[in-house]
């Protein structure tokens, strides 16, 4: 069946259809990592978006019911090379296409992703609509170009978990899969802000000893100071963190109070919670290959990234400097405050996908909250 991509700004992709069909629309941004489709499928961070993978042949390793980031697929398109429906995993239970199919995710495949991702490079993420039911693109255009732009919009309230809940899932073992984490190997108490967050930063907290209580994104300071937490940990999400009042200044009731971690959309909003600002960047960067320098170490680590928005770090000088440097495109990677226990970073230390170099910024967090205590 035949499918279209059309870009708002009038370029038009032809291709085949895979996945549900229909018509959907959103952000079109591209991921540049080469394997991890599934965790890509399934990070709720790209609510509001559609994925082009620039890795050329998407769904030979099937899809599984261990690797993923949260229980939904919430990215609105998924845009691929060459889809191969012939998959090799051991442990793979369906194809990609079956998978799009019975979460509804529309695709389109068989286009130039080199072409589209240089497109977007070169013009910036853009809007875009993908359709295997209208073909013309004067209608496609007009249809991409009336979807409300990614900036000031606030799709993290909307990703949350509705009651407060309880983790202690540790990361994945060849040998036992992922174990429940006995309850007294873990020593510090985290209340983990939802807002959208993937389930391997969860698994990544408790195996570095972390009792990890996740709450709602609008959920007061004053009860989650009330638990008496070791540590408050803001996780990624979708979407712009700008217009998310409430939930920065309820972050504001944390500082000075407790240490403080956090990632992605985490991290902009903790910039906005100490007086920053955030920045859209043209594309962003999305991926699991990307070089980013810890500036206390000089060590330079392959870290996973998905973002579109980047805290402008001259907005905060006499408040937190700059920890994490992007090798790439020099974006703001992390920032630590100047004189209280928190930092967060820009990228994904959990990975999932990507590699596992940045898995020591866990550690980080449980030290700070060590020190906090003694
Ligand atoms: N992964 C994330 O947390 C993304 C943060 C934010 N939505 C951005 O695009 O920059």
């Amino acid at each position: 069946m035949k499918a279209v991509l059309a870009l708002a700004d009038g370029r038009i992709f032809k291709g085949k259809a895979f996945g549900a069909t229909g018509e959907t629309s959103g952000e079109v941004v591209f991921n540049t990592a080469m394997s991890g489709y599934q965790e890509v499928l399934t990070d709720p961070s790209y609510k509001g978006q559609m994925v082009t993978m620039t890795y050329t042949q998407i769904g030979n390793t099937g899809i599984n019911p261990e690797d993923i980031e949260s229980n939904q697929l919430y990215l609105s398109g998924f845009i691929v090379r060459e889809y191969l429906d012939c998959y090799s995993n051991y442990r793979a239970t369906m194809s990609l296409d079956a998978y799009l199919k019975e979460n509804g995710v529309v695709g389109i495949q068989g286009i130039d992703t080199r072409a589209l991702t240089r497109h977007l490079r070169d013009k910036g993420a853009q809007n875009g609509i993908i359709s295997t039911i209208d073909f013309d693109p004067e209608s496609l255009v007009k249809k991409a170009r009336a979807i409300p732009s990614m900036s000031g919009l606030d799709l993290a309230t909307g990703v949350t978990c509705s009651a407060p809940y309880h983790w202690t899932q540790g990361l994945w073992d060849l040998q036992t899969g992922y174990p429940e984490v006995d309850k007294r190997d873990l020593k510090y108490k985290v209340v983990a802000y939802d807002f959208g967050i993937k389930l391997n930063i969860l698994r990544c907290l408790v195996s570095a000893g972390c009792d990890v209580t996740v709450v709602p994104a609008t959920f007061p300071a004053e009860s989650a100071l009330a638990m008496n937490p070791d540590g408050i940990f803001l996780s990624n999400g979708p979407g712009d963190p700008e217009p998310m009042k409430e939930v920065i200044e309820n972050i504001k009731k944390f500082v000075g109070k407790k240490p403080i971690f956090g990632i992605c959309l985490g991290h902009q909003l903790l910039g906005l919670a100490l007086g920053g600002r955030t920045i859209k960047l043209k594309f962003g960067n999305h991926g699991s290959n990307l070089p980013v320098m810890d500036i206390a170490t000089k060590k330079v680590e392959i870290t996973a990234q998905n973002h579109g928005f980047s805290v402008d770090i001259l907005s905060l000088s006499n408040v937190a400097g700059l920890a994490h440097e992007n090798l790439n495109d020099q974006t703001v990677e992390g920032m630590a405050h100047k004189t209280l226990p928190i930092f967060s970073v820009q990228h994904h230390p959990e990975a999932s996908p990507g590699p596992h170099d940045s898995h020591y910024l866990f550690n980080r967090f449980v030290e700070m909250m060590e020190k906090h205590k003694a």
